[in-house]
């Protein structure tokens, strides 16, 4: 018996039925691929185009998109600091129960501060948490600006907007980074292959 936060005297179940026969059956390896960045960056683009190649090579995947968790799970969160943390949290946690079902789960979520990125990747095991920064100019972003919520924030009717007047902490150590710079102008499907490419040469789309 033990406690845990406010729970008390619970116990842990296991199940014959583990995380590896999960993933001998899909012939893959549960993980978690984070998808960090600016709003406008390209995240939910960029998941979608992975999910889409990955489902073409018969791999099972899920996305967890920020704006969509918002929609539900998350919908008593604002955009506090603190508030970011727990959405940050809460999907790090649900992230870490799709990588152990053997899914390849993306999360799509802005997580501008590198403590909370840090606390999701240490409650995977290692290797099973690849961080993606979606490394976009503030410019490029704002320029793109799909939703029109910069021009909200430039006009002071959003505050604490990510990157106008609240922090992203950009990564001191990710394991990819997808850049968009000058000329160098890549498609979002360039970018999904990117990780593809990731993916295949470390071995997690086989059993
Ligand atoms: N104040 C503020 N700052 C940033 N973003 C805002 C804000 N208010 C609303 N939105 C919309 O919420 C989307 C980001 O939600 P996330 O859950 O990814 O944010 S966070 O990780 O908790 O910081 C974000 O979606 P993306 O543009 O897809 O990033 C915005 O559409
Ligand atoms: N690699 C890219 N090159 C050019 N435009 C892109 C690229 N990725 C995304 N976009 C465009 O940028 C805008 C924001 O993309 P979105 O995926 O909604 O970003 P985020 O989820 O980070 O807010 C969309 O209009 C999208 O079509």
């Amino acid at each position: 018996m033990s406690n845990v936060g406010n729970s008390t005297n619970i116990m842990w179940h296991d199940c014959p039925i583990q995380k590896q026969d999960r993933q001998q059956l899909l012939q893959q390896q549960g993980c978690v691929i984070w998808l960090t960045g600016l709003s406008g960056s390209g995240k939910s683009t960029i998941a979608c185009a992975l999910s889409q190649s990955l489902h073409s090579k018969g791999k099972l995947s899920y996305i967890l998109d920020g704006d969509n968790i918002r929609h539900g799970l998350n919908q008593d969160l604002s955009f506090r600091a603190e508030d970011r943390s727990e959405n940050i949290r809460r999907i790090g946690e649900v992230a870490k129960l799709f990588a152990d079902a053997g899914v390849i789960c993306i999360t799509s979520l802005i997580s501008p501060y590198q403590k909370d990125r840090d606390a999701c990747r240490a409650l995977l095991s290692k290797g099973d948490f690849i961080e993606v920064f979606i490394d976009v100019p503030l410019h490029v972003c704002e320029a793109r600006d799909p939703k029109g919520l910069y021009k909200l924030a430039r006009a002071g009717k959003i505050k604490g907007f990510t990157g106008i007047d609240d922090p992203y902490e950009p990564l001191c150590s990710c394991e990819i980074v997808l850049q968009q710079k000058g000329s160098d102008c890549k498609s979002p499907s360039d970018m999904a292959e990117e990780v593809i490419s990731y993916l295949e040469e470390n071995g997690y789309l086989r059993a």
